[in-house]
Parts: C-alpha cells; sequence; structure tokens
C-alpha cells in the first residue's frame, strides 16, 4: 500500500510534494508487446525502514539510500499509480486546487508510457482527463487543455499550433498569463486522444530548424477546469502533466547523436525543475522559478497550496543516470526527523536562519544537537540546499553534534547541496562532531555536491571531529563532488581529526572525484596526519580521481591518485559527475584548534574598497565570497580552539587564469596541527593594480571583526624592491612568536607575472590567463589611503622582529607605478563579441584578465581609443540603466521607453522576488521583450542624450 497520500483538505494541509518512483516494467522486442513484466528487477531494493519511510538504494551503491514516499516496482501499472497518486488530485481540482505531475528519470526510464501511456494501457494523463471529462459534466463546468514543448533552446512550442513563435510567459498582478498558446476545450476523451496524438506527433516532427537529429525536449499537457460562475476568466484550476526530458550524462554522447550543448541545456532545466520542487519542500523563502521556461511555465501551479506529484522513474537494469536522478528527486521528499529526534534524545533543536540582503547573500545555518544519555539518536538527516539563481553568495552551514554517554549515535548524515545555474559563488560547511565516551559512532557520511552548469566556483568545506575515548569510530566516509559542465572552479577541503585514546579509528576514507567536460585543470592535495596514542587508526585511505576529457592539469601534492579519462570507482550518481580541484585530510590528535586574529584589515580597507568596484569584473570577487563563511562567529566563538582555514582555489576551468588561493591562519600553537598556511598565489600579468585588488579581497574574509580583537601582529613583507620582478612576494605573517617553520601561519602573496603575450604556465598551478573585456581599470584600483590606521598598523608591523618595508611605503611605491602606467586589458583573440555581448554588463564568463601595458597614446590610434571609450561607455550606460530598473519607482520606470504601467507593475513583483531582477539587458526578456526590442530600446535612450 502506499503510504500517506497529499494532505488534500483545508484542515489537513498534508506536504505539498509528494516524492514517488516507480520502476519501469519491461517491454518484449520481439512481438512488441508491452507488458508489466514479471522479471525481477534486482539492482534496485526498496527498503522500509523503521520509521515507515521508504528507501531505495541500488545494487552498485548499496551504502547509499534514497528517501522516497513510495516505490510502485515494475508490476504495479498506470491505473494502480493512477487511483493512489493523482484521482485524489483530479478530484481536488474541481474545489479549485493546482497540482502537476512530473515524471523524470533517466533516458527510457519509462516516464513516456506513465504520462502518456498507449492505447491499450492509457498514461496518467489520459486517465486524469477521462475522469476531469465526466466530473465537469457531472457539475456543470468546462475542460479545455493545451499541449506545449520546451526545447532544449528553452523555447516553450504551442504544440497544436507549432507553426506560432514561440510562447511568452507574462506575469500579470502575480499571475502567470501565456501569449501563444491554444487552449483546447474537450468534451470527450475520443476528442481529447485525438488531440494528444497531433501533439505528440508535432513534437517528435523532427529534425528541427538547424539540427540534423531529433533534440530531447520537455512535454507539458495543461487540464483547465472552467466554470461560469468563477472569476474573471472562469478558470477553477489547473492541472499539469509533464513529461520530462530524457537525463542522459553530459560526458557521454547521446545515443541519439544531439550535442553536449544541447544535453547540457537541457540537463540544466531539468535540474531548475528540480531545484523548485526542492526549494518548495524545504519552504525556502525564494523559489528559483525563473530558472527555466519550464518552471516559468508551472510557477502558478507549483507555489502557493497547490499540489506536486513528483514520479522519478527508474530504468530496470543499470543506469547510472536513474541512481542520479533518484538522489536529486529524494531533495524533495524532506523528512527532517525531529520527531524521531524527540522520542530518542532528551533534547533535539533545529535552528535554521534564512537572511537574504539586498545582494542576495543567502546563508542557511542548521543546528541539531542531540544528546541522549540512554537511548541513541538513531538516524539525523538533514539537508540544506543553496540555488542561487545569478550572482548570489550563497552559504550553508550545518553543525551536528552527538553525544552519546552509553549507546549509539548510528549514523549521522548531512547533505549540502548547492546548484546554481549561473555566476555564483558558493561555500559550504559542515561540521559534524562526535563524542561517544563508551560505545562508537558507527558511521558519519557527509555528502557535499556541487552542481553548477555555468561559470561558478564552488568551496566546500567539511570538518568532521571525533573523539572516542573508548570505542573506535568505525568509518569516516566523505565525498566531495562538483559537477561542472562548462567553465567552473571547485575547491574543496576536509578536515578529519580522529583523537583515539584507546581504540582506533578504523578507517578513514575520502573520496573526491572531479570530472571536466571542458577546459579544465584540477589539482587535488591531500593531507593525512596520524596521532593515535594506543592504537592506530587501522587504515586511512584517500583516493583522488580526476577526470578530465580536455585540457586538463592535475598537480598530485600527496598520496594522490590522478587519472585521465577515468571514471572514479567510488561513485555515487552525484560524485560521479564532480569535480573538485583540491582536497585536504587532517587527522591529528585533539580538536583543531586556531584563533585567526588579524590586524590589517585597514590595510587593505582603501584598496578593496575601490577593488569593489572592479567586483564584477575581477572573478577573484567571488573567490572571496566563497570564503566568507568559513569565518562565522560560531567558529571564532569556540572558545580556546577555534581551526581557521579557508581554502579557495580558482582553476583555469573557472577563470581562464588559474589563481589558487589558499588562506589558512592560525594563531594559538598547536604542535599537532601540521598546516597552517595562508598563500595567496597569482600568477598574472604585469600590472600591479589588479594585483593588489585581488590580494585585498581575498583576505578579507581573514579581516573579520571577532578576529580582530585578537590583537596579534601582522607581519607583511612586501614586493622584493620591484614589481617588475618576475616573482614578486608579499608575506603577511600572521602568526605570534612562532619560529617552526610547520607552525607558522603566514600569507604568501606570490606575483608571477606574465610576459607580452599573457599566457604563463606555471608548473605548478598550470594555468592560463585569458582576458575577457577591454576594460581600464587605471581608475577602479585607488591604492589605499594611507591614513592614521595604515600608520597604526604598520608601526605594530614594525615592531616585529620579521621587519619589512611598510605596507604604506610598498603601497605609495605602487601607487606612483600605478599612476605612470596606464592600463588596458586585452581582449583574447579567438573571443567574438556579438552586439548583444557588448551592450551586456553581464561577464561571460570569470576568468582572470589578460592585462598588456601599453602606453595608449602610442600605440593605439584614434579611432582605437575612441572606440575603446565607447564600448567603456555602453557599458556604464547599461549599468546605469539596469540601476534604475532594479531601483526606481513606478513612475520613474514609466518614462523609460517601451515600459508602461503593465510591465512597471510586473518590474516591481519581480523586485520582491529578487531583490535585483535585472542583471543583464537579456534579462529584459522576462518582462516580454525581444533582443531586438530591447536593443531598439537602448539605441533610443542613447540618442535622446544628444537631443
Ligand atoms: N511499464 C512498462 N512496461 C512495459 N514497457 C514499458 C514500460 N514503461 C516503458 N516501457 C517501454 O520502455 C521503452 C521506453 O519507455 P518510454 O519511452 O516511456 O521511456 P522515456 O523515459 O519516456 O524515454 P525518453 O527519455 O527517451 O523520453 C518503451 O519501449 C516503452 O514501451
Amino acid at each position: 500500500m502506499a503510504s500517506t497520500q497529499f494532505g488534500l483538505t483545508a484542515s489537513d494541509p498534508g506536504r505539498k510534494i509528494r516524492v514517488v518512483a516507480k520502476i519501469r516494467g519491461f517491454s518484449d522486442p520481439d512481438t512488441n508487446f508491452t507488458s508489466e513484466s514479471s522479471t525481477p528487477v534486482d539492482w534496485v531494493s526498496v527498503n522500509r525502514e523503521n520509521s515507515g519511510d521508504f528507501t531505495i538504494s541500488f545494487k552498485e551503491q548499496s551504502s547509499s539510500r534514497y528517501s522516497v514516499d513510495y516505490c510502485y516496482d515494475a508490476l504495479e501499472n498506470n491505473e494502480i499509480i493512477y487511483s493512489r497518486e493523482v484521482k485524489p488530485l483530479v478530484l481536488a481540482a474541481f474545489e479549485g486546487l493546482n497540482s502537476t505531475v512530473i515524471a523524470h528519470g533517466a533516458r527510457g526510464s519509462g516516464k513516456t508510457h506513465l504520462i502518456q501511456g498507449s492505447l491499450e494501457r492509457p498514461g496518467l494523463a489520459v486517465l486524469a482527463t477521462s475522469e476531469y471529462l465526466s466530473m465537469a459534466e457531472k457539475n456543470g463546468k468546462s475542460v479545455a487543455v493545451s499541449f506545449y514543448e520546451v526545447d532544449h533552446q528553452d523555447h516553450a512550442v504551442d504544440l497544436l499550433n507549432p507553426e506560432q513563435p514561440p510562447i511568452l510567459v507574462l506575469e500579470d498582478h502575480g499571475r502567470i498569463q501565456f501569449k501563444g498558446i491554444t487552449q483546447t476545450p474537450v468534451k470527450s476523451i475520443a476528442e481529447f486522444q485525438k488531440l494528444y496524438i497531433t501533439a505528440c506527433s508535432a513534437q517528435k516532427a523532427a529534425p528541427k530548424k538547424g539540427f540534423e537529429h531529433a533534440c530531447r525536449s520537455h512535454m507539458g499537457l495543461t487540464v483547465s477546469v472552467f466554470s461560469q460562475n468563477e472569476g474573471v476568466d472562469g478558470l477553477v484550476s489547473k492541472m499539469n502533466f509533464v513529461d520530462m526530458a530524457g537525463y542522459e550524462d553530459t560526458r557521454r554522447r547521446s545515443s541519439d547523436g544531439s550535442g553536449l550543448a544541447e544535453n547540457n541545456k537541457i540537463n540544466k532545466s531539468i535540474y531548475a525543475l528540480l531545484n523548485v520542487c526542492h526549494a518548495l519542500s524545504t519552504n525556502e523563502s525564494r523559489v528559483p522559478y525563473r530558472e527555466s521556461k519550464l518552471t516559468r511555465m508551472l510557477q502558478d501551479s507549483l507555489r502557493g497550496t497547490s499540489k506536486i506529484l513528483l514520479v522519478s522513474c527508474l530504468n530496470p537494469s543499470f543506469c547510472q543516470d536513474t541512481i542520479y536522478m533518484v538522489s536529486l528527486a529524494s531533495r524533495s521528499c524532506q523528512r527532517i526527523p525531529l520527531d524521531s529526534l524527540k522520542k530518542s534524545s532528551s533534547s533535539a533543536r533545529q535552528t535554521v536562519t534564512l537572511d537574504s540582503t539586498k545582494k542576495n547573500a543567502v546563508s542557511a545555518r542548521q543546528t541539531v544537537t542531540s544528546d541522549s544519555t540512554k537511548k541513541s539518536a538513531n538516524s539525523i538527516r538533514q539537508t540544506v540546499a543553496s540555488d542561487s539563481t545569478k550572482k548570489n553568495a550563497s552559504s550553508a552551514k550545518l553543525t551536528i553534534t552527538l553525544d552519546s554517554t552509553k549507546k549509539n549515535a548510528s549514523s549521522a548524515k548531512p547533505t549540502i547541496t548547492l546548484d546554481s545555474t549561473k555566476k555564483t559563488a558558493n561555500s559550504a560547511r559542515q561540521a559534524v562532531t562526535l563524542e561517544s565516551t563508551k560505545k562508537s559512532a558507527n558511521s558519519i557520511r557527509q555528502t557535499v555536491a556541487s552542481d553548477s552548469t555555468k561559470k561558478s566556483a564552488s568551496s566546500a568545506k567539511l570538518t568532521v571531529s571525533l573523539d572516542s575515548t573508548k570505542k573506535s569510530a568505525n568509518s569516516i566516509r566523505q565525498t566531495v563532488g562538483s559537477d561542472s559542465t562548462k567553465k567552473s572552479a571547485s575547491s574543496a577541503k576536509l578536515t578529519v581529526s580522529l583523537d583515539s585514546t584507546k581504540k582506533s579509528a578504523s578507517s578513514a576514507r575520502q573520496t573526491v572525484a572531479s570530472d571536466f567536460t571542458k577546459k579544465s585543470a584540477s589539482s587535488a592535495r591531500q593531507m593525512v596526519t596520524l596521532d593515535c596514542t594506543k592504537k592506530n587508526a587501522s587504515s586511512a585511505r584517500q583516493t583522488v580521481a580526476s577526470d578530465s576529457t580536455k585540457k586538463s592539469a592535475s598537480p598530485a601534492l600527496q598520496g594522490i591518485i590522478s587519472h585521465k579519462n577515468k571514471i572514479p570507482i567510488s561513485v555515487s550518481a552525484t560524485t560521479k559527475k564532480l569535480p573538485v580541484s583540491k582536497s585536504h585530510i587532517h587527522e591529528k590528535k585533539g580538536v583543531v584548534a586556531v584563533k585567526s586574529a588579524m590586524k590589517g584589515r585597514k590595510l587593505f580597507e582603501e584598496a578593496s574598497h575601490s577593488a569593489a568596484k572592479a567586483e564584477k569584473e575581477i572573478p577573484i570577487a567571488q573567490v572571496t565570497k566563497a570564503s566568507e563563511p568559513l569565518l562565522d562567529d560560531s567558529l571564532s566563538e569556540d572558545g580556546n580552539d577555534v581551526h581557521v582555514n579557508s581554502m579557495v582555489e580558482q582553476d583555469s576551468s573557472l577563470t581562464g587564469s588559474g589563481n589558487h588561493i589558499e588562506l589558512n591562519s592560525r594563531v594559538e600553537k598547536d604542535h599537532s596541527l601540521a598546516n597552517a598556511s595562508n598563500n595567496v598565489k597569482l600568477n598574472m600579468v604585469k600590472e600591479t593594480e589588479i594585483f593588489i585588488a585581488k590580494v585585498t579581497k581575498a583576505s578579507e574574509p581573514l579581516l573579520d571583526n571577532s578576529l580582530l580583537e585578537d590583537g596579534n601582529d601582522v607581519h607583511v613583507n612586501s614586493m622584493d624592491n620591484s614589481l617588475a620582478n618576475t616573482s614578486n612576494k608579499v608575506k603577511l605573517n600572521m602568526l605570534k612568536e612562532n619560529d617552526d617553520p610547520f607552525l607558522n601561519a603566514s600569507s604568501e602573496v606570490k606575483v608571477n607575472p606574465i610576459m607580452e603575450k599573457g599566457i604563463y604556465d606555471d608548473k605548478e598551478y598550470h594555468n592560463e590567463i585569458h582576458a575577457p573585456h577591454a576594460i581600464n581599470y587605471s581608475k577602479d584600483l585607488l591604492i589605499a589611503d594611507e591614513g592614521y590606521n595604515m600608520n597604526k598598523e604598520n608601526n605594530s608591523l614594525m615592531e616585529n622582529g620579521d621587519c619589512s618595508p611598510s605596507i604604506s611605503s610598498q603601497l605609495r611605491e605602487l601607487q606612483s607605478l600605478v599612476s605612470s602606467t596606464p592600463l588596458t586589458l586585452q581582449l583574447p583573440e579567438k573571443r567574438c563579441i556579438s552586439l548583444e555581448d557588448q551592450i551586456s554588463t553581464e561577464i561571460a564568463e570569470p576568468v582572470t584578465p589578460i592585462i598588456e601595458r601599453r602606453d595608449l597614446v602610442n600605440t593605439k590610434s584614434p579611432w582605437e581609443t575612441f572606440a575603446m571609450h565607447g564600448s567603456g561607455m555602453k557599458h556604464s550606460l547599461v549599468k546605469d540603466y539596469l540601476r534604475i530598473l532594479n531601483t526606481a519607482e513606478k513612475d520613474e520606470l514609466k518614462k523609460l521607453k517601451g515600459i508602461g504601467e503593465k510591465r512597471a507593475t510586473y518590474i516591481l513583483e519581480l523586485r520582491e522576488e529578487s531583490p535585483e531582477p535585472f542583471k543583464s539587458l537579456d534579462d529584459l526578456k522576462d518582462i516580454g521583450l525581444s533582443a531586438k526590442q530591447i536593443k531598439k530600446m537602448m539605441k533610443k535612450e542613447v540618442g535622446e542624450l544628444f537631443d
């Protein structure tokens, strides 16, 4: 029997999303007979947990269990699923409830069979419409249907009228309106079937324009109920059936020959819908509807009191994509077992703090503390998901503390998933502390998955501390994965601390999988230090697999296996595709400890301020954001022992330049802590302004107020004489009285200037530098004001034995160099910039610019200089224009070309949804303007300046 259904009454609102799985039946290719076969499906196991929950596990990956509300086996047919899952929704539709049934899964997993079915075995949509029609007849209501397809280019096409231009989605007073979709009334099921067949054949009409092969697409059907007594348009409710395109790993060439780009795009829209489901299931304040056309179209039927049935279709035989899809769907099956925690633990606390400021910095923090003196906290499972649509910095932090004095904390599994579809810097940190005085913490499993379809930088840090005085922590397993289909850089750091005074930590295993499909470079570094007083940690195993199909460089520093073109062995569907460029493991005695103290914020404050101007252009800004959350209050308040490690790496897959930045700082001596160092390594061309800006931004997170209070000395060694040197160094020593080189916590800034050509291949970091835009930074990058604060800082620096020239004098030196040297950032040769690109404020990709020092007067013709100013002007005009759209009052908005009452209202609504909805001119498409109209509008606005 299926477990709890949706609550469908006002008194029982129930859950918004129900996640069920369906194992596909088999078809007989010989007889062409399709039947729910009795062939056993032995690679999927469905488990009913003690709590009554269902979990799915797969033979190939038996350790992972994915929660679902129910799983239908291969023998259960569409009629059964319909009567248990869909029929209640149809009945509620006549009371005004909107709902959506989504079938998703890998290719060939039976989605179409489920939604559409065949003549002999009608699918859910057909069965539902049949019910709709008979209900409508009884209740004097009418039914209309529309069919649409959303293709890999995010175009929605009306399948009943495919020759029409793509469907436009508009929002009018919060209500989604479609322009260009046919709504056809139906009175009988035969009529409906006829329309369905027409729509399906229109969808399959391939090849599409410009494509030689059939493209994957999503197919949607909307059944609407109307009543004459209802509202303006008589609409009572809508029910959507979505047959999603099959998910396919982008690394494999599509079976139908479709290309990587198309695959990526369609996968992106799959993620988008699953992310929306997840955001809704966790009650997130911001739901990323605007990430794809499909989610935008479904918005009305997903939000509010609407119900969603997510059916995860499973292939009956091994399919890695199926595992991945189930793992994503199960995120929406939210069951934070607070109830079970209450039963088994004396205290269970959960705090979720969401704070979204104007700049879209979202942070979520969860703390669960379980203290069970006798019985154990059996399982704590948490999921924090952060979706950031555009330039957000998101941070998620989970802390789980288990203290079981007698019995076990049997499993703690925090999961953090970050999905970022556009330029996002994400950072996630997890800390799990287990203290078991008698029996052991059996398993800790952590998964951080970062999945970024475009330009994103992610950083993830996991910390696990175990203190088991008697028995052992049996296994610690951590998996960090990152999937970057295009140009992303990820950094992950794992820290495992084990203190076992008697028995041992039997195994510590870490798996890092890295997979880059395009230009990427990965680097992985792992360190293990074991300190066990009596018995040893029996095994410490680390695996780093790096799979890069194109240009990849993987430096392995310690204990690393690095493979090219090798699929990581221990892969979950997620980790399989997730690249991690760097990881560390420390196993050490005692709790990790450091209080990082840094004076010197002011040293860089001014420079950082001026650098902020260039923040959008300089990718390092994202890196800074990524490391910010690593320095939060809870860390600094930790009493004696605080360990601050912030490590950010940007490799060439993200930036095209491969900046490696590593910041670790510690103050208090902890001899067992093997590694504490600050490294900021920048490989770049000669220009020092950029360098200063980057160093400043990168250092910012360490200069947290709480850290400043410590009042420790800061040593600054900067630039030996001249920046023209091939390798300049800025060294910040952040450790008090410490001679031990091992313990020395220092910040090191290396500048490896790059010669004329702008490409520098550092042996260690394999970086390339490309310049995305022609920007003159010389204005933006003002060197710090040498005021009182700076002198104060310098004075304290000079007190240290390790004397270096004062920072102010170094900055002065830099400033003079800067002011005498105009800068131009050069476009990479191959990049072709369209007119739209030129007027877009959106940076194509966060790459470190090639900086070429030239005397403008000597090398540029007047026309070139003029053109350069022109593009700069365009850029700033667009910026100002977007600022108006993002901030102006309604009346002001209406003064703009192309914006009337409706659009102005819509813009205000968008702002409520996201404080800065317009990041680029492209975003104007969301208010129904075409690219042509946008261009025209800008031309008019600019033209009028000369009137
Ligand atoms: N429950 C079932 N019993 C028997 N055969 C099935 C069942 N479900 C699907 N099939 C068969 O499996 C094959 C693939 O099914 P289907 O086309 O529904 O998959 P899909 O997930 O929609 O594929 P795609 O991702 O390519 O859109 C078809 O031949 C179909 O007839």
